[in-house]
């Protein structure tokens, strides 16, 4: 676990727009859920503003307090600060630093773990009709139910990794929410225990220190397992493993396709493929190529691959690499996606390219914060709009 310095304040990056309006107080009753860890409010006139909301719930009756908002600004942000009249999904946070003002790092302490995970359905729906244009009937989008991690009981002791603010009095800390101003934090409830192990289903991987890894202990099992069951890979089938990491799933496709069988695994980080070409050293046709995605597919390996996945950072593939997957006219894509709106543009850019979202699954790799997990299929269709 890590820690590092403190600062005050973050800068804005922009000029207020007219008279602050933070620190002012609104009863309001609470809207729905939004993508970011908070519910939407709108105040009536003469505010008559949209003002997105921490620590509420759908439904809920409660005081606000503008943390963030002008005369000039569209919308505001606020805590909620008393509740006047609770949903019956609210508990008390089992942490004592999570609250309105306190640490930034949870959004839904306040919230039942199967309440938190109706929230995170309700936000990858939401964002797959707006973003991704699905039908809100369609049985995939209106079905969806985020899932556990096995063996998850209360969301608590799962980040292997966490990073700390060292404070000057020796004491840690974490930062307040949008903000540089850290809270001192003894002991972080989402911090495990144990160290990370880097053993998947009996199969020990290489990886850097400071490497990406996923941060549940349960991620790399449910995220193999999910990926390979909407895929089928079938003995043969050639495939691309873009942003691979330490090759993780290359790895796993390997061992289903064949080890004789193409496997290319494209990764941005050099250390990151270090290590991959070390995990896949069994198997002689396995490649990795270091580069941005999308600097590596203009180039190279533009011949047909049978099946695909996409695991990208959160800003998610992007029109021009989704593009570069569809040319190289994959049966299957699976898209492993850590934030909704961008995995809802990018299934809009599949379906434009000929490519349908056939199975959708949610996991709840981050509880008690708004973070959610998804595992997409997505399936090429007769019909090639381009
Ligand atoms: C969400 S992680 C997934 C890693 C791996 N699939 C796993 O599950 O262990 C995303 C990875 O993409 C890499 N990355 C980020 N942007 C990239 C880019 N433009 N091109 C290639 N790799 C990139 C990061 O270094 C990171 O290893």
């Amino acid at each position: 676990m890590s820690a590092r310095r403190g600062g005050g304040r973050r800068a804005r990056a922009r000029q207020p727009r007219g008279r602050s309006r933070v620190g002012e107080q609104f009863e309001a009753e609470v809207g729905p859920v939004a993508h970011g860890g908070h519910c939407v409010v709108r105040l009536p006139e003469p505010e008559s503003r949209v003002v997105f909301v921490r620590h509420a719930l759908p439904g809920e009756r409660v005081v606000l307090e503008v943390t963030e908002g002008t005369d000039g600004d569209r919308f505001w942000r606020a805590d909620a600060v008393e509740v006047l009249d609770a949903s019956p999904d609210r508990v008390p946070a089992p942490c004592p630093v999570a609250g309105p003002g306190l640490c930034g790092g949870c959004d839904f302490q306040h919230v039942t773990l199967p309440a938190q995970r109706a929230l995170k359905a309700a936000v990858v729906r939401e964002q797959l009709v707006r973003l991704g244009r699905r039908d809100a009937d369609d049985p995939l989008v209106s079905g969806l139910a985020v899932e556990a991690v096995p063996g998850d009981v209360d969301g608590l002791r799962w980040r292997t990794r966490q990073r700390y603010v060292a404070l000057p009095d020796g004491r840690r800390g974490m930062r307040k929410h949008r903000s540089h101003d850290v809270v001192p934090v003894d002991d972080c409830l989402l911090e495990a225990h144990a160290p990370a192990a880097h053993t998947v289903h009996g199969v020990d991987f290489s990886v850097a220190a400071d490497g990406f890894w996923q941060v549940h202990p349960g991620a790399p099992e449910v995220l193999v397992d999910a990926v390979l069951d909407l895929l089928a890979p079938r003995s043969g089938e050639t495939a691309l493993d873009l942003y691979a990491g330490v090759g993780l799933f290359a790895r796993f496709l390997l061992g289903a396709v064949g080890r004789e069988t193409r496997v290319v695994a494209v990764e941005g980080d050099a250390a990151g493929c270090d290590h991959a070409r070390l995990n896949l050293s069994d198997h002689p046709r396995a490649v990795v190529a270091h580069g941005p995605v999308e600097r590596v597919l203009r180039s190279s390996y533009d011949e047909p691959f049978d099946l695909v996945v996409l695991d990208p950072p959160r800003e998610g593939a992007g029109k021009t690499v989704v593009e570069q997957v569809a040319d190289r006219a994959p049966r299957a894509v699976a898209y492993v996606a850590c934030d909704p709106a961008a995995l809802g543009r990018d299934v809009a850019t599949f379906a434009s390219l000929g490519y349908r979202l056939t199975a959708l699954r949610a996991f709840d790799l981050f509880p008690m914060t708004h973070h959610v997990e998804c595992v997409a299929l997505l399936e090429k269709t007769g019909s090639h709009l381009r």
